[in-house]
């Protein structure tokens, strides 16, 4: 695990209240459990369980959204989230996140956005470099080498945002969403993501939204067959987004098409053992993928939901597939390639990957 650690690594696919630390959640339910807003010991099981089906767990998001949608919470996690991914050697993460609108606090997507950007603006125990046009990427750059592990050095990441559609959304607040994005792009907004509860909601309700984000430079990852739909798995192929998250229910013709339009994959091991949308790590798609030498990235989708870290996927993908030091450094590195920065940024974290190999006994 230590080496896992030191490794370097690339962040593509972690949504911000999923990958809130446990502690946290469990102060902010007893806090409002001593106000009366929740039942405490209602909950305390919820967050305590570790099996979680895909169905519960979005029944705890929804409770974790009652804990953390206000815009002091929105910016705590948003900082310890980032402190978290960096003390473990992420040296690029896109985090994603869902604007949401919370009327009865005078919450609008721009202002959840706004506490967001405050978080990242008070991490203050690593360097943050966040907005490809002002100065922080620069002094980023000069200060190289970042993030030679385990040297006790101050630890640096590069940090971007995609914002998230909910499925529960409709065409307009989808469309919001992505005017938002553009509005934010100066502040390292990158793209949007489809994400929410699989077997809600239509693909055409969001498809305007996703085209509109498409047709305006903005980058698209969609979470895709979580569950079996093959009509929509087709259906979001045929869009040919940046990247997609999990593909566990493909068909042959879907691993063709998504071979065909090389589009890579964001594999997320644990979350899909957990919510039983793969069986078990012995058949799971990620040794086809590697095998064929198709694109992949190891993410952790919601470390805080499935107690797990980005440095425990790669031991998890070592252990289960047989992986070496040199395998997974090369694993890591590849995804520099799949990552929706610029190539400014690709070019540093190459630089970082390959200053890294003597520390890591390569
Ligand atoms: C387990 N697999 C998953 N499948 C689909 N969507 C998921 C997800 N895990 C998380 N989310 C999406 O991310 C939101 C939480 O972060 P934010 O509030 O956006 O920061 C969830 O409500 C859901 O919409
Ligand atoms: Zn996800």
């Amino acid at each position: 695990m230590e080496w896992c650690v030191s490794l370097p690594k690339v962040e593509l696919h972690a949504h911000l209240n999923g990958s809130i630390r446990g502690s946290t959640l469990f102060e902010l339910a007893r806090v409002l459990g001593e106000k009366g807003v929740i039942v405490f010991s209602d909950v305390e099981h919820v967050i305590l369980k570790n099996d979680r089906s895909l169905t519960e767990v979005f029944k705890l998001f929804d409770l974790i959204h009652i804990l953390t949608t206000d815009h002091t919470t929105v910016k705590r996690i948003t900082q310890e989230v980032i402190e978290d991914f960096a003390s473990e050697n992420v040296v690029y993460l896109e985090l994603r996140t869902t604007p949401k609108r919370n009327d009865s606090i005078g919450m609008t997507k721009r202002s959840y956005m706004e506490a967001v950007m405050e978080g990242l603006r008070a991490v203050s125990t690593v360097d943050v470099a966040f907005a490809p046009h002002n100065v922080d990427a620069g002094s980023l750059r000069e200060s190289l080498p970042i993030n030679d592990a385990c040297d006790g050095k101050r630890k640096k990441i590069y940090v971007r945002l995609l914002l998230s559609i909910d499925r529960r959304e409709s065409t307009a607040a989808a469309m919001e969403t992505v005017k938002l994005a553009l509005e934010m792009r100066d502040l390292g907004v990158l793209g949007i993501d489809l994400s929410g509860n699989p077997v809600v909601g239509e693909w055409m309700t969001y498809l305007p939204a996703l085209e509109f984000a498409r047709e305006h430079g903005l980058y698209v990852t969609l979470h895709c067959g979580e569950v079996p739909n093959p009509k929509e798995i087709q259906a979001m192929l045929d869009f040919i987004p940046q990247r997609v998250g999990h593909a566990c229910y493909f068909e042959e013709d879907d691993w063709k098409k998504l071979k065909h339009y090389n589009i890579p994959v964001e594999i997320c091991l644990t979350s899909n053992i957990v919510t039983a949308s793969v069986s078990s790590l012995d058949v799971h798609h990620f040794a086809d993928l590697y095998n064929a030498k198709h694109p992949i990235v190891l993410c952790t989708d919601d470390a805080g939901v499935f107690s797990t870290s980005l440095s425990n996927e790669y031991k998890v993908a070592a252990s289960a597939f047989g992986l070496g030091k040199r395998e997974m450094f090369q694993l890591a590195k590849n995804a520099i390639e799949f990552i929706f920065a610029d190539d400014g940024v690709k070019q540093d974290l190459r630089k970082i990957f390959d200053l890294a190999t003597k520390k890591l006994d390569l």
